[in-house]
Order: C-alpha cells, then sequence, then structure tokens
C-alpha cells in the first residue's frame, strides 16, 4: 500500500503558501481520498441531451435509495458548474460497483455508451479548460499538447455545435490537435475518430517551436496586398496543456507519493514558458489562449505565466470570475519561493541573490533561470487572474488554468466586417447543409512571403497582426521546405525520416470518384473537390476521405512532412473488393456516414422498424426472406451493395432511446448486414433492448463455458469492465517529466 505521505510535498508546498493554514489538513485529507468517477456526456447536443435525459430520468431513480451492506449510498449527480448538466459524478467503491444489482446495470450502461463514444469519462478538473476557450464552428483552433485527446474531443464538438443526432455539419473553421509525443499522437487519431470531422487535423511537432503554416490568399478577395501573398495560418483559439509534473492527479496517480520531488517543476519551466510563448505568436489579434496543467506548482504555474507575459508585454490575463460561477476557485499566487535543490531550500529571495551565493565559476552552469522567481511586476499582471483549482474544495484533482488575450489597444484595429470569406471558401455547393452563417470577423491574417527566395514580408502584414514582429524568423522556417501543391504522386519530402503517407486531393471529375458518386447515389452537391486519398501514389485505391475547404487548403499550402502531419479530414468511403464480372463497389463507412448523410438522396434512404434492427444485431448475414414487408420486399428490389436504412423506433419497442437511428448496410445476393463494428453493435444492442443480443456475445458466452469452472464462469459473465479512464494521467505524469535537472 502506498504511503500517502511525502515529507518534501508538504515541506515545498506550505513554503508556497498555496494553502491558509487552517485549511491544510483538509487539503490533504483530500488528496489521500479517491477521486469520484466522472464523465461527461459526448456528441451532438440532440444525443448528448437524450442521454443525459436516460440517466436522469432511468438510472437516478433507480440508484437513489441503494444500500448496500447497511449503507445508503449516494446516486450520481451533476457536476455543478459543467454547462447544460452533461457531466456527472459519482463516488462508489468498486465493490459496490460489482455487487449491487442496480450500480451493476448502470455501470454496464456506462461502459457501453464509452465504447462508442457518447460518453468521456474524464476527470472534472480536465474538463476546465475548453470551457474557458468558447469555441464556435468558424473558429481556426490548435489544441498544442493534445494526446491523449480528451480536451481536443471538446474543442471537436463546439466545433461541431451545429451537428444534429444523425447528420455531421461541416464547420468552417478547423482544429489542429498536435503532440509531440508520436505514440501518443496516434493514440489522438484513435480517441478522435469517435467525433469523424472534416475539420480535423493532428500533426506530431515540438509545440514550443511550431512552424509557420501557410494559408493561401482567397480567390474571393479582392484588396490588392491580400491577393498574391499566402498568409500565415493564425488561430483564434490555443490550448496550451502543457507536460507538467502533474501532482494535482495525486488522488488517483498514487506513485506520485513516492516519486515527487520539487525539481521536476524546475526542470519544465523552461519547455512550458516556451511553449506558451510560442502560442502568443500564432493567436489572431482577437484571438483567445488558455494555458494549463494539473500540477499546484506556480513554477509551473504562475511563474509561466509572468515569463510570457514579461516577453509578450501586449497581452493580459483575462478576469474570467463571472463564468461557471458554481466552480470553486482560489486566485493566481503573486508570490512564491522556488527550491534551488531537493531538499526544498527556499531560502532565496531572488535570483540574484541565489546568483551571487554561487561560486563564480559556477554561475553559468545554473539551471535556474530568472523567471522561476517571481517578478518584481506581479500585482500589475494581475496574476490573481489566474485559476487555482483545489482538491478540498469541490472533491477534485488540482488544476490550474490561465486565460490570455491581446490587451485592447493591441487588437488590431482594422475593419472589422461581416466576412462570408470563410464560409465561402468552405465548400463548394451552396445547398451543402453545413454550416454557413455569415461570422463576424477580422481580418488578421499575417501574410507569408510567396516568392520562396524573398525572407522579407509585405508591410501590410506586418501591421496586420502584431504577431508581424516574429516574422522574419518565421519566414526563414518557412524558407526551410517547399510546400508542394501534391500532385498526384508528388511530394517534397521535407523531412525524410516521417513516413506518413501523402494526402492527395482528387480531382472532382476524377473517373474513379465519380463512378463512387454515382454508385451510392450521392447528391451534386457532395463536396468532391474536397475528397483525397492516402498511398504512395495518390490513385484513388481503396479509401476516400473528406476534408473541409480550410483542412484542404492548409494541407494543400504545406509539405506535410515538414508539418508531420498524422491525419486530415475523415474517412467516409471505401471501397470493397469487386465480385468477379462486376466492378467495384464502395460503400459508406458507419463512422463516415453522418459525415456523407446529408448528401445521400433521401430517396434512397430504406425504412425498417426495430425490430428488423433486432435481427441485424442477432445474425451476421441474415436472409432478405428472414425480414418482414415491406422491408423485406424493398430490400430483395434492391441491387447488391451498399445501402442506408433509417430504422423507426415503433411503438412495441421497449427501449430507452427513442429515436430514429440511421445506418449502413451491405447487401449481398440473398442476405444483408449491418456494416458497423462489434463493439457498436453490443452498445446499440444494450441502449435499445437492454441486454447484448449479438452474435459476437453469444460466441463470447459459447467460448468460455467450457473452458470456465462453473463458479467461475458466474462470476465473469456479464462482468462489465472497469471504465476506463481516457486520460492516462500516470502517463501524463512520468512520460511528460522531459526536463529533469
Ligand atoms: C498534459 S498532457 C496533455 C493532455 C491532453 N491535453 C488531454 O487533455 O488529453 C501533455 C502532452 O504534451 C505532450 N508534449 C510534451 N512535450 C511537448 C512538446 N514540446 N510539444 C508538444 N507536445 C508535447 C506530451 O506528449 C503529452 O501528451
Amino acid at each position: 500500500m502506498t504511503r500517502m505521505d511525502n515529507h518534501r510535498f508538504t515541506a515545498y508546498y506550505k513554503a508556497q503558501n498555496i494553502i491558509p493554514d487552517q485549511e491544510w489538513d483538509l487539503f490533504m485529507d483530500a488528496l489521500r481520498r479517491p477521486l469520484p468517477t466522472t464523465f461527461r456526456i459526448t456528441g451532438s447536443r440532440d444525443i448528448a441531451h437524450a442521454l443525459g435525459d436516460a440517466i436522469q430520468q432511468i438510472y437516478v431513480p433507480i440508484l437513489n435509495n441503494v444500500v448496500f451492506e447497511g449503507e445508503t449510498v449516494p446516486p450520481p449527480a451533476h457536476i455543478p458548474w459543467y454547462p447544460d448538466g452533461l457531466a456527472w459524478q459519482f463516488n462508489v467503491s468498486k465493490k459496490v460497483l460489482r455487487r449491487s444489482p442496480e450500480f451493476k446495470k448502470f455501470h454496464s450502461f456506462l461502459v457501453h455508451e464509452t465504447e462508442v463514444g457518447n460518453i468521456s469519462r474524464q476527470e472534472a478538473v480536465s474538463m476546465l479548460p475548453p470551457l474557458f476557450m468558447d469555441v464556435q464552428p468558424h473558429h481556426k483552433v490548435i489544441d498544442l499538447c493534445a494526446a491523449p485527446g480528451s480536451k481536443t474531443a471538446q474543442l471537436l464538438e463546439a466545433l461541431h455545435a451545429n451537428d444534429t443526432a444523425t447528420s455531421t455539419s461541416i464547420p468552417a473553421g478547423l482544429l489542429i490537435a498536435n503532440d509531440s509525443d508520436s505514440r501518443r499522437s496516434h493514440l489522438l487519431i484513435h480517441q478522435s475518430a469517435r467525433l469523424p470531422s472534416p475539420a480535423f487535423m493532428v500533426t506530431n511537432l515540438d509545440a514550443s517551436i511550431y512552424p509557420v503554416l501557410k494559408l493561401p490568399s482567397s480567390p474571393n478577395d479582392n484588396r490588392r496586398a491580400v491577393k498574391k501573398t499566402p498568409s500565415q495560418l493564425l488561430f483564434d483559439r490555443i490550448l496550451c496543456d502543457v507536460p507538467c509534473s502533474g501532482d494535482g492527479t495525486l488522488r488517483k496517480n498514487l506513485g506520485i507519493w513516492k516519486r515527487w520531488q520539487p525539481m521536476d517543476g524546475n526542470g519544465l519551466h523552461g519547455l512550458q514558458t516556451r511553449i506558451l510563448q510560442r502560442a502568443m505568436r500564432m493567436l489572431t489579434s482577437d484571438g483567445r489562449i488558455v494555458y494549463s496543467t494539473c500540477s499546484l506548482n506556480p513554477v509551473e504555474n504562475e511563474a509561466v505565466v509572468a515569463a510570457a507575459l514579461n516577453s509578450n508585454p501586449e497581452f493580459e490575463l483575462v478576469d474570467v470570475s463571472d463564468q461557471l460561477p458554481q466552480l470553486i476557485r482560489r486566485p493566481g499566487l503573486i508570490t512564491w519561493s522556488p527550491t534551488i535543490d531537493r531538499n526544498v531550500n527556499t531560502s532565496f529571495s531572488s535570483y540574484d541573490a541565489y546568483i551571487q551565493s554561487l561560486p563564480v565559476g559556477k554561475r553559468g552552469d545554473s539551471k535556474l533561470i530568472e523567471t522561476h522567481w517571481p517578478p518584481n511586476n506581479a500585482e500589475a499582471l494581475h496574476l490573481g487572474r489566474c485559476m487555482r483549482i483545489y482538491p478540498h474544495l469541490q472533491d477534485t484533482g488540482g488544476f490550474f488554468v490561465a486565460v490570455f488575450e491581446r490587451k485592447a489597444s493591441h487588437k488590431t484595429a482594422i475593419s472589422v466586417h461581416v466576412s462570408k470569406r470563410v464560409a465561402e471558401d468552405s465548400d463548394t455547393a451552396s445547398s451543402a447543409p453545413e454550416t454557413k452563417k455569415a461570422k463576424l470577423e477580422t481580418n488578421t491574417q499575417t501574410q507569408v512571403a510567396e516568392d520562396e527566395s524573398d525572407t522579407t514580408t509585405s508591410r501590410d502584414a506586418m501591421d496586420a497582426d502584431p504577431s508581424a514582429s516574429d516574422e522574419k524568423q518565421e519566414a526563414t522556417e518557412q524558407h526551410q521546405s517547399k510546400p508542394t501543391a501534391h500532385a498526384r504522386g508528388k511530394t517534397t519530402p521535407a523531412d525524410p525520416s516521417f513516413k506518413e503517407m501523402p494526402y492527395t486531393f482528387l480531382q472532382p471529375d476524377d473517373p474513379a470518384l465519380h463512378a463512387c458518386i454515382n454508385q451510392l447515389n450521392l447528391a451534386p452537391s457532395f463536396p468532391s473537390s474536397n475528397v483525397l486519398v492516402r498511398n504512395p501514389t495518390g490513385e484513388p485505391v481503396r479509401s476516400f476521405y473528406l476534408t473541409n475547404a480550410l483542412v484542404k487548403s492548409v494541407v494543400q499550402a504545406n509539405d506535410h512532412t515538414r508539418m508531420r502531419l498524422m491525419a486530415s479530414g475523415t474517412k467516409v468511403i471505401t471501397k470493397q473488393e469487386a465480385a468477379r464480372g462486376m466492378d467495384a463497389q464502395y460503400r459508406v463507412l458507419g463512422e463516415g456516414l453522418p459525415v456523407v448523410l446529408p448528401y445521400i438522396k433521401p430517396e434512397t434512404i430504406l425504412h425498417a422498424d426495430f425490430g428488423a434492427l433486432k435481427v441485424l444485431l442477432q445474425n451476421y448475414y441474415p436472409l432478405c426472406v428472414s425480414f418482414v414487408e415491406p422491408f423485406r420486399s424493398e430490400m430483395e428490389e434492391r441491387a447488391p451493395g451498399s445501402h442506408v436504412v433509417r430504422f423507426i423506433p415503433g411503438t412495441s419497442t421497449d427501449t430507452t432511446f427513442c429515436r430514429d437511428l440511421i445506418l449502413p448496410l451491405w447487401k449481398s445476393n440473398v442476405s444483408i448486414s449491418l456494416m458497423i463494428d462489434k463493439k457498436t453493435k453490443s452498445a446499440l444492442s444494450w441502449r435499445l433492448f437492454g441486454e447484448d443480443l449479438t452474435v459476437a456475445a453469444r460466441e463470447k458466452g459459447r467460448k468460455q463455458k467450457p473452458a470456465v469452472p462453473r463458479a467461475a464462469a458466474e462470476a465473469t459473465t456479464d462482468e462489465p469492465k472497469d471504465l476506463e479512464d481516457e486520460e492516462n494521467d500516470q502517463d501524463r505524469a512520468i512520460g511528460d517529466v522531459e526536463e529533469h535537472e
């Protein structure tokens, strides 16, 4: 059993005065208690509210009066500050989850909804940073340290605020999720697959030196200076959820009690500051940055904030005390005392005093720098506007959040105009059911020299954005690789070590794409100019991905190896191996259907009831004749290949989720099958019929039986696996301490 104590931790944080003396014991007691289970309902608003209602109306009443071993167990409750009641918490032991029939059922529901991405288990405090970002569907957003992606998911949801229960909108903006660790970047891609988005990209770069990305000038923009010059892609919202020592996660990462030592924070300060400073140079003039850590250490928090503000005086901290009023928080610190060694020597009140104490010959070796200490202007920087979240205040982990914007005098006063530009660029067809509302947008793109030999930029560009001071260095960076047009098969390997496939956009009149659109009966509004393929030659061999217009222009204007682009847009259609004598058959992927659905001609969508769905869940390839009319005849009349069915819940079905469901089907000569993966099938079955009716579940049950003695089988069947936490903060705490001294 881990000893939940660490004398250095106590000595260090007492020296920082982070908690008033009279609260110290409450703080430490809270740190030693396990965290409640917290989760967020994800996905489009419609689905989220339906699931929220199911929890409130079905599960809470059942869980309201549970008595376990003589004690009343509290039911799940809303996290008080989370908007729209879409985040929940409950605090029960594993024993209760496994043995109380009511909680066991609730747990199964949560596990299955988590598997299909409708619920995301996430620590409450980790949900905070995206809430302070106010992301809108037209925003250009970057999450600089994104893996494993729980906050990325929240940002994506905000970008997709206009999605409906069955179909995805195509936002005009974009979200780039970046992480410097390639293994974790893959995790990020995997997690984000739950919310397929044409506006999503993943890069694998060091955020502290994130390169300038180019954006081609708009053909619709008639201003002379903008016409020929590509601009720098600046972001409206930037999240810096930086690597940190992670001691705010002590309640769930018990190993930190033993491992914690105060120099971890000192070592991370430099990288954290560089990431925040880099973000400041990538922001539009009226954009917003959120900086966060799950550390309590002022050297990783207020010291970083102060250093970045002092080197970028056009920025200020935003007072967000009126936002999320139910969130109990404490103000940022104005003063703190860095330690100079592992033994918590915090006796030096300033950097100068510390340096003077070193032998002259050793002064240059010091790994501590001036910004580890509080600056003289700490009050003037309004560090109190930072937010500190402590475990004993609302039974959470520890966390730190700071919100930055440019000072009003530095928000560029260039003409604010109702610009349809992004929307116009967004996608070709005006009838496309996407977000194309005219948006108030300041034009803040910094232009980048198009002529590769010219390292200077236009005066307009320098005037257009305060970040232009950074331009020369960035223009030089830009020169290090030539962007390519990604004509089929032609790429310039700016980073030969980067092995990801290129991203090649098909011509809208590509014969394969044409065949696909015809076969799937897609409407003319389908954005065929934004379809890309990923393979070495750029041929339309198998899968088609869809992006929005903005993502397309970023991909085309920047070398994919230089930006270490790991993912772009979302896979929507795949080619099925052709049977002998037949042409290739295309099918819409289950995960791509919400994206493609708005372009599927309504008259081609079949209708069936939940009885048919039950048959399809219970069998892999049920024969057409096993369905009732009129679905049976309709299906028999259809040609073999990909079809889409709308399942309408009837009055006879006893389901907790009374909404239409639209799913892809595959018809062979005499049978049909649901084209969704096993996990999604199981989750659907649980949600609709209260049990797992799928073939896979039956087969699993059969396989388990002979091998397992009866008593053991009883103990394991139906035992839901634990809800897995999406954010592996253990990883975060260990893997992220990269600059140990
Ligand atoms: C605190 S975690 C991010 C958690 C994530 N935002 C979430 O909500 O799931 C910090 C991440 O920063 C990444 N990282 C570390 N150094 C980095 C750097 N120089 N540039 C970009 N990412 C970095 C780590 O790989 C880690 O995934």
